[in-house]
Parts: C-alpha cells; structure tokens; sequence
C-alpha cells in the first residue's frame, strides 16, 4: 500500500452554524471563582516576596515584548487565551501541546482602559514547554524559547502551584528562565485546585534557587479561572518600556490562518489520541481557498512517523479521521466565522522529528 496514496477523501460538510469563539471565551480576566488572591501586594507580601520598586505607571503609550515560559502543562496557552479573551493557542490536558512560539498582540488603544489611558500594546509570546530536548524537532523548540527570553521585556515564569517540589522540567525552565533579558514575574498558577493558596508558598523558595534570584514578583494565579490574572498583567505592564505600537490595533497575531488551521487539527488529535501517536503527528495546509459564496475549501496532510500510527489515525472503516475531522471542522468554522469543507490525508513521513529536511519543510528552524 503506498503510504502517500489520499485516502478516500474525509468530507466533512455538514451544516455547522459556525459560533464565535467569543462566545465559549471566559469573561476576561473578570471570571467567578477559584480563591480570592487579593491584589498584587497582597500577594507578594503572603508570598513573602517583597515587591521591588516598580516603576511610576506609565502616561504615555507603552509597547513590548511578554515571554510566557515554563514546563509542558502548566498553562502557557491557557494564559496567553485569557489576556487576549479569545482562543489563539491551543490547549489540551497533555504536556508538550505547544510546538512554535505563537504569538498574540494585546492592544488597548488610548482611551480603552482607565488604568491605561494612554493606551499599550503587549506583544505575547506563548512558548512551547521547556524539556530536556530528545528528538531534533525539541531543539528547534527550545531554540523557540530561548529566542522569546532574549526578545522580551518581562518574562512571566509559570509554574504548577499544586506540585509539592519541582519537577526535572521545572528546573530546567529555570535554568532557560535565568538568560532572561528583563525582569522575571513567578506565576504560580492552577490555584483553583489549592484548598488554601498558602499551600504553594514553599514553592516560592524552591523557584528562587532555581532561579538563582529572587523574582521581581510573585502571583499566584488561576489562568483558568481568571483569578489574579488582571492584577499579573498589571504587573507586567508597570514594567514595559515607553513606545509606540508594531501592529495595527486590531490585529491579533502575526501567523497566518494557515498556521491556525493547522493547529486546530493538531489540537483534535491531541484530544482524541492517546501515547505516542499526537507527539508523532504534524500537520500542513496543503490548500486553503476562500471560495466567495461557498464554504472556504481546506486540505491538511496529517504526518505520522509509522504506518502503525497512520492505521490508528484512520480507524476502522475511517472512522476515527472522520470523528477528528468532523471536531477539527467545527473549530475552524467557529475560528474563521465562515463555513468549511475539510479534507484530510493521513501520510507516513519515517522519522521526520528526528529529519532536519522534514522539520524545515514544516517550518522549524527558520
Ligand atoms: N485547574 C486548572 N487547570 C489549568 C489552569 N490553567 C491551565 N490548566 C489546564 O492545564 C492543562 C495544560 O494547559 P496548557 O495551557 O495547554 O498548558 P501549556 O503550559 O501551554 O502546555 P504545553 O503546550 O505542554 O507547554 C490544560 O488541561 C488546561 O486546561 C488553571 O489555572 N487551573
């Protein structure tokens, strides 16, 4: 059987009424729930961090470059969606989810927030989890992260506040997080999960060694929630340099929609699939056509790494590339507001995370 041939062409055309994304987003950063921090001083001093001088607020306009950087799973993504109160970054329960930097702009333009009113704008860098690298495709991410750290102005450190010590991949963050070109901001987040947030306070010490200093302030938050968040941004933006905007206001992020479609699919098989087979899985947009008056008309090749996991993918009777594509869809429908026609093909690519020439192909290391 030649691994390349299409399969039959998965065709996922139902009538979807495609939603917003907005609409699932939780409400920025005011959300219900999860414990009560306090403000940010408040927090600092419990975590019995002094908070260091930050600068007067800002009077006029402020732009920079935010790394959000940690091990897999402590939710970088979750909190890179929460600042920007919409779905950019993709999230799953699995560590490692996070392949490229992803990049989204936060703008508040003069006069949009009373805190602000000269306006800002953060320039969010969500990057994968930092991991002692075991492929070639690892170290083009780690590669990913140290870039974000030398490109940033404020690196938020995020870290599980529910561990009771630092895993191997925690310190090696730390490590990474200590090449840092400006200040550091600890974020202790998953406090939702904490009967009291005191519970995480010997984290703090166990974080300051590794880091080799102490960080300029510590947050315990709940991305997830929203819990703390508002008052980490503030935080961050007291400490954002003076400029005027890179971007248009309404510009989201720099990727095309060709990057995003692409991670939607990989999100699907995150969620769907099990073990080895999502961390062997790469997608690329062969064709994306907007077709005026008609669905938008979109092919990806999903890439596996052996014939065993591209059997898996499909499923008996295609079954399982039909349920990913019909979830795949529905989030790219609610991503672009438009509708879609998707078709996917499975291919076997040996060992491409380990092939310098297949990871260019799909755009590491450029
Ligand atoms: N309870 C709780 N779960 C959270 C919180 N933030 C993120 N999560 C969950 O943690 C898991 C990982 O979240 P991600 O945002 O994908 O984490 P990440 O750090 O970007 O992960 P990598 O891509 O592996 O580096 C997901 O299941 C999230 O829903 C939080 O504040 N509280």
């Amino acid at each position: 059987m030649d691994p390349d041939a299409p399969l039959d062409p998965a065709e996922f055309d139902t009538d979807l009424d495609p939603a917003g994304l907005d609409a699932d987003a939780p409400e920025a950063d005011d959300a219900d729930g999860g414990p009560t921090l306090g403000t940010p001083e408040e927090a600092a001093e419990a975590y019995g961090v002094p908070r260091p001088e930050a600068p007067a607020r800002s009077a006029a306009h402020q732009s920079g470059y935010v790394a959000i950087v940690g091990a897999p799973n402590v939710g970088k993504s979750t909190l890179l969606n929460r600042w920007l109160g919409t779905k950019l970054s993709i999230v799953s329960p699995r560590p490692s989810t996070t392949r490229n930097r992803v990049l989204g702009i936060l703008t508040a333009e003069p006069g949009e927030r009373e805190a602000h009113p000269a306006g800002f704008q953060l320039v969010l860098l969500d990057t994968p989890g930092v991991v002692r690298p075991k492929y070639r495709l690892h170290q083009h991410m780690m590669r990913d992260v140290d870039r974000s750290l030398g490109d940033a102005d404020v690196t938020v450190f995020l870290a599980d506040a529910t561990r009771d010590r630092l895993s191997h991949d925690d310190h090696q963050a730390a490590e990474r997080v200590q090449t840092a070109r400006g200040p550091v901001l600890l974020a202790l987040n998953k406090t939702d999960k904490l009967g009291l947030v005191d519970e995480a306070l010997p984290l703090v010490a166990l974080y300051t060694e590794a880091l080799g200093r102490e960080p300029d302030a510590v947050v315990p938050i709940s991305a997830q929630e929203g819990t703390n968040t508002a008052a980490l941004l503030d935080l961050v933006l007291e400490r954002i340099p003076e400029g005027p905007p890179y971007y248009p206001a309404d510009q989201l992020s720099e990727h095309p929609e060709r990057f995003f479609i692409s991670e939607i699919v990989r999100e699907a098989v995150f969620h769907q699939f099990r073990d080895e087979v999502p961390y062997a899985t790469q997608v690329v947009v062969v064709t994306y056509e907007e077709r005026p008056g008609r669905k938008d008309f979109v092919a990806c090749d999903i890439v596996v790494e052996r014939d065993t996991q591209k059997a898996i993918l499909i499923g008996k009777g295609g079954k399982a590339l039909k349920r990913l594509g019909q979830a795949a869809r529905e989030e790219m429908e609610a991503f672009l507001g438009r509708g879609v026609f998707l078709q996917l093909y499975v291919k076997t690519r040996a060992d491409w995370r380990d092939r310098e020439g297949h990871l260019r192909e799909y755009g590491f290391g450029r």
